[in-house]
């Protein structure tokens, strides 16, 4: 059986969550948790040793890294997570990258306590998260394409990425009430299992 190595509310770890729903893998989950410091230590180091969620142990082996581990599984069990043109194929992987390589990285937690330190107080968690994930969410609502999701009437991997982003949104009072697309797109993928399944609140947190 597969074994994820979770933080509930790392978007990293909900995006293989909900590939793994869609995959239809039956998998047993360990927590890692961040606040405890537990990504830190030895045993998960031999792991991942960026010392990030998530691991997943699959086929005998340990992938890390969350496209990566998403492109495996849509690789080998053939899930269907891109399209077939290559220009539609590069459109999607841009749609993905811009929130996991650009949005993402500035607002990971640690990113962001750091930088609210050195502020001496003219930052807050707040501020800095409402700013940039509004900017890169504004962006990502312009490269939606017409279609029930993200790009079109089929779920890719642009999709898989967006939702643990609005999560966030979300949890930092980010307004989105100028991305009518966005919010289409999010009620349509909240009624899919995988996704639904895949939320922090169903987690197991302990
Ligand atoms: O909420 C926490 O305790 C920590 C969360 C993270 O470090 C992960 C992220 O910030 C993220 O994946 O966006």
């Amino acid at each position: 059986m597969a074994k994820l190595y979770d933080y509930w509310r790392s978007s990293a770890s909900y995006r293989v969550r909900i590939a793994l729903g869609l995959a239809e893998i039956d998998y047993e989950t360990e927590v890692v948790d961040l606040r405890k410091g537990a990504h830190l230590e030895d045993d998960y180091l031999a792991r991942n040793p960026q010392g990030l969620v998530p691991a997943l142990e699959v086929d005998g082996g340990t992938l890390t890294q969350s496209l990566a581990i998403i492109q495996y599984l849509d690789e080998t069990l053939k899930l269907g997570l891109m399209p077939n043109l290559p220009a539609s194929r590069a459109r999607v992987r841009a749609m993905a990258y811009a929130i996991a390589m650009d949005i993402h990285p500035v607002c990971n937690l640690s990113v962001v306590q750091f930088a609210v330190e050195q502020s001496g107080g003219a930052i807050t968690n707040e501020s800095w998260m409402q700013h940039f994930i509004h900017k890169g969410l504004s962006a990502y609502e312009v490269m939606i394409r017409d279609g029930k999701y993200s790009y079109g009437d089929e779920v890719t991997i642009a999709d898989i990425c967006l939702m643990p982003q609005l999560y966030n949104a979300d949890r930092w009072g980010v307004n989105l009430d100028d991305m009518p697309k966005i919010q289409s797109v999010r009620d349509a993928l909240e009624s899919i299992p995988a996704f639904a399944n895949a939320h922090p609140d169903r987690c197991n947190q302990s």
